[in-house]
C-alpha cells in the first residue's frame, strides 16, 4: 500500500538548512533552483521562506527544510534564530557587489560564534556577470580556508553543477547526524512546490513533491500567509 506523505515524514530524519545572505544575492533563486532545477529571475520576497522536501541521500529517505532568510544584514537584521535553528548554513555572496562579500564574511564569523560546529558553506554567486566582477574568486577561497568552510563560485542563472555539489555535501554531512525528533514543528503548508524535476546528482535525488511556506522566526509555531505566493508560482512556472 502506498504511504502517505506525512507518514513517511514522520519516519525519516529531517535535515535543516539556513541560506543567508545581504539582500539580492540570489538566495530564492539559489534555493528554488536546488530543489526544482528551474530558474526564478524576478521573483522578490519580503519574508522569511520555509521549503520543505524529501530527497534521497545515500539511497535513503530524508526530509530537506531550507530556509531562505530575506535581506539579512549583520548588523540591523542578522537571522540569529535562523542560525540556531539550522543544521547547516549556506552563506551567499554576490560576486558582482563587494559589500555582500564583506556582509558575508562577517556573517560566516557570527554563525562560527554561535554554532562554532555546524556545517557551512560560502557560495560565491552570479559568475556569469564576469564583467561586473568586483570579487575575485581567490578571495572568497581564502575567506573558505580562514573560516575552515567549503567555497563555491557558483551562477544559479547558468545552473553550475556546484550548485548541487554544496547542498549534497552539506546535506550528507547532516545526515549523519541529524536527530529524528524535534522539539518543534512549523504546521500550516500554503503552497505546493513542483517535485517533477530531473535528477542531476548521483547521491541526492528529488523527492516527489515539496512544500513552502512563511517561516516566522518570531513564532515557530505559527505561519504568516505569503502574501506575494501567486506571484511565485506564477514566475517561477511551478
Ligand atoms: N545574472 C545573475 N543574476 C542572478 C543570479 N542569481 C540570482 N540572480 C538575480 O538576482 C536578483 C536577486 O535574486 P533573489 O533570489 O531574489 O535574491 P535574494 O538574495 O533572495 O534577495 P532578498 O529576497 O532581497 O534577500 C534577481 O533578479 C535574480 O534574477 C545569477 O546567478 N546570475
Amino acid at each position: 500500500m502506498k504511504m502517505k506523505t506525512e507518514d513517511k515524514i514522520g519516519h525519516i530524519p529531517k535535515v535543516r538548512v539556513a541560506v543567508i545572505g545581504q539582500s539580492n544575492v540570489g538566495k530564492s533563486a539559489l534555493t528554488v533552483r536546488y530543489l526544482t532545477r528551474r530558474y526564478i529571475g524576478e521573483y522578490r520576497s519580503n519574508t522569511d521562506l520555509l521549503y520543505k522536501q524529501i530527497l534521497t541521500v545515500n539511497n535513503s529517505a530524508l526530509e530537506v527544510e531550507i530556509v531562505d532568510v530575506s535581506s539579512c544584514d549583520v548588523q540591523i537584521s542578522f537571522p540569529r534564530e535562523a542560525i540556531c535553528w539550522a543544521d547547516a548554513v549556506i552563506v551567499v555572496y554576490d560576486v558582482t557587489c563587494r559589500s555582500s562579500f564583506e556582509q558575508a564574511i562577517q556573517m560566516l564569523q557570527k554563525v562560527m560564534e554561535l554554532r562554532p560546529q555546524i556545517p557551512t558553506v560560502l557560495m560565491g554567486n552570479k559568475a556569469d556577470l564576469e564583467h561586473l566582477r568586483q570579487v575575485e574568486e581567490t578571495e572568497g577561497r581564502t575567506v573558505g580556508i580562514q573560516c575552515n568552510c567549503c567555497f563555491y563560485e557558483i551562477s544559479v542563472a547558468e545552473n553550475s553543477s556546484e550548485i548541487y555539489q554544496a547542498f549534497d555535501t552539506i546535506l550528507k554531512e547532516c545526515r549523519t547526524t541529524v536527530q529524528k525528533t524535534r522539539k518543534f514543528s512549523v504546521t500550516k503548508m500554503i503552497g505546493t512546490l513542483i517535485g517533477n524535476t530531473k535528477q542531476l546528482s548521483t547521491d541526492v535525488k528529488p523527492g516527489g513533491g515539496g512544500t513552502l511556506m512563511t517561516w516566522d522566526k518570531t513564532d515557530l509555531h505559527k505561519t504568516r500567509l505569503i502574501k506575494r505566493r501567486h506571484n511565485f508560482t506564477a514566475t517561477a512556472s511551478l
